[in-house]
């Protein structure tokens, strides 16, 4: 998983005997991305684990105004809707000492202030140690928060995806990127929300792309 090409997350290659072992700040703490923070997490961090939470299905529930969309045409983006029967894929970024607090007070502006989402600890499970489960922090948007669009069929959601953009870019691309991640996550790693909307995006597209006839008219 890419990281920031920070010192203390570059440390020099040495041969692990002689590599000091890096004691983990007892202020250490794991932040669970499963949206945008999959691809484009923006903070410094030690290290990642690929993995997934139970209880919990990702779904295109929350309207973005600022990141892929407008006000006057809200985006569609991820939160976590309680499921028990659900398990949801993503990345989760552990940081320490002085990363926590400059994560935080980034994600608290990203997420919170500009996003509409609220903190909630989580049980992340990583891909490779999923017998050594980890706390993490996890930013969800509820219901309550003034931007929540709830359910819609997937081809409206798809629909609203295709016509939206915001500072950070189309909101096609947020889909996308995320079906990349779950694509390298492998056949384990399913989530027919997400697949629904992609499916109902690739259907549609034709429609919103010009035809050599359409454009030998302009
Ligand atoms: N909290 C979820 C979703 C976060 C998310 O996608 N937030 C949006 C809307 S506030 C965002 O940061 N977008 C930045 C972008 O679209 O590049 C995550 O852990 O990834």
């Amino acid at each position: 998983m890419k990281q920031e090409s920070t010192a203390q997350n570059n440390p020099p290659a040495l041969p692990p005997a002689q590599f000091p072992r890096v004691d983990v700040d007892p202020q250490a703490l794991w932040i669970f991305g499963y949206g945008s923070l999959v691809w484009r997490p923006d903070f410094a961090y030690s290290d990642s684990r690929v993995g997934f939470v139970r209880g919990y299905s990702r779904r295109f529930w929350q309207g973005d105004t600022f990141h892929r969309g407008s006000d006057k045409m809200p985006g569609r983006v991820v939160t976590l809707l309680e499921d028990h029967e659900g398990c949801t894929w993503g990345v989760a970024y552990q940081v320490q000492g002085e990363q926590v607090s400059e994560a935080l007070k980034y994600l608290n502006v990203r997420e919170a202030v500009l996003g509409g989402y609220d903190t909630k600890e989580v049980t992340f499970y990583p891909q490779d140690t999923p017998d050594q489960p980890l706390k993490a922090l996890a930013y969800v948007a509820t219901p309550q928060n003034p931007g929540y669009l709830g359910p819609a069929p997937e081809e409206a959601i798809a629909t609203q995806i295709l016509a939206c953009s915001g500072f950070s870019g189309h909101n096609l691309e947020y889909l996308l990127r995320l079906a990349d991640f779950m694509q390298l996550c492998g056949p384990q790693a399913q989530d027919e929300h997400l697949t629904a909307i992609v499916d109902a995006v690739g259907t549609m597209l034709p429609c919103f792309c010009p035809t050599e006839r359409a454009l030998a008219l302009v």
